[in-house]
């Protein structure tokens, strides 16, 4: 059997799945050339990250195929539901990116809290004429202790951020749609454990009390955050978005950014991937990264070997 891993698989899940008979195929093949690559190859399983759609036209073309499998936690790139009607299995890996895209939430909070995105790129490259004149630019940063981290979806990945904003010394306010309340257990080397239990609570209060908010919620059908919702939260509050772009809008962000309303943003979604608009990728206010919530070496092999032990399940 034939697996086409158009977007990449990691070692451990090629390994894995030709120990279990499978052919791993990782040229990448464009979009538009998906379905006739399949057919002529006899292709059983296609394999994707966020790059790769599979949506009805594929599917349509491609009545060989027996899964349609997703490496990470989003799958609003396929048709999934058509997929199912068709009799095609549709697989994900849910928990296995959850600690690395709660860690790059971090990554955006320390960079916007310290300017380090904006302080990188002004580092006086001749001399230092202009050091103590950046020194004073990137005074005035504040410290997360203490403060209050609003968490919107407290699901796998909420969840794992809350852990390490609790381990930071933060208040932790969460709201979800489908999850009430949820004990967050933090561990440490010496083998204590602290467990807070974090009620949900209205997304009204979550934006006017918090002073920084993060998004950790599938694809929505409108903006999370919009003109509205910026304009009842805190001055000076900061936004980290590594969800999907679309939560937020991008147009009243920059507003309110420009405004000082937000003090800044982290952003590794947009509503226009793979181009983000360029008031996006020029603000100073923004720390930006290119879509890798998912992109660690841990979180790639557990993925990789998660999906090769779903697909020898499914097809063995
Ligand atoms: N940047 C990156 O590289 C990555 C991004 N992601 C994104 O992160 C998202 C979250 O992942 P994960 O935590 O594992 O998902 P989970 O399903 O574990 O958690 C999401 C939670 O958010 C809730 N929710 C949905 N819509 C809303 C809303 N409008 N307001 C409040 N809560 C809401 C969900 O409720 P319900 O069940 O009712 O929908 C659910 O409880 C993924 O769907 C994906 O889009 C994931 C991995 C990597
Ligand atoms: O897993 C996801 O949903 C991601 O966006 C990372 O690819």
């Amino acid at each position: 059997m034939k697996v086409l891993a158009n977007d990449g698989i990691s070692k451990s899940g090629i390994l894995a799945l030709e120990k279990g008979g499978f052919e791993v195929i990782t040229t990448k093949v464009a979009q538009e050339q998906v379905a006739n690559f399949v057919n002529e190859n006899n292709v059983d399983v296609v394999l994707v990250r966020s790059a790769t759609k599979v949506r009805k036209d594929i599917i349509d073309a491609c009545p060989g195929l027996k899964i349609i499998g997703r490496g990470g936690v989003g799958m609003d790139n396929i048709d999934v539901d058509y997929a199912k009607s068709k009799g095609i299995h549709v697989i994900n890996t849910p928990a296995s990116s959850s600690e690395s895209v709660a860690e790059l939430v971090f990554g955006h909070l320390f960079s916007g809290v310290r300017f380090l995105h904006d302080s990188n790129r002004n580092m006086p490259l001749e001399g230092d004429s202009n050091f103590d004149g950046l020194k004073k630019a990137y005074a005035n940063g504040v410290e997360l202790r203490g403060k209050t981290l609003g968490i919107v979806g407290i699901g796998r990945i909420g969840q794992a951020t809350a852990k390490m904003a609790l381990g930071l010394g933060m208040k932790v306010i969460a709201a979800d749609s489908f999850i009430p309340s949820v004990d967050i257990k933090v561990e440490f080397f010496d083998g204590q454990s602290i467990t807070t239990t974090i009620v949900s609570q209205s997304l009204e209060s979550l934006f006017k009390e918090a002073d920084f908010i993060t998004l950790h919620v599938p694809a929505q059908d409108g903006y999370i955050i919009g003109e509205k919702e910026l304009a009842i939260m805190k001055d000076g509050v900061g936004i980290v978005n590594c969800a999907r772009g679309g939560v937020i809008d991008e147009v009243a962000l920059v507003k309110a950014l420009d405004s000082g309303k937000v003090a800044f943003a982290g952003l590794d979604v947009f509503e226009s991937e793979p181009k983000p608009e360029m008031a996006i990728l020029m603000h100073t206010k923004i720390s930006l990264t290119p879509h890798i919530g998912a992109a660690t070496g841990e979180a790639q092999d557990r993925i990789g070997t998660e999906l090769a032990s779903q697909i020898i399940t499914l097809l063995s």
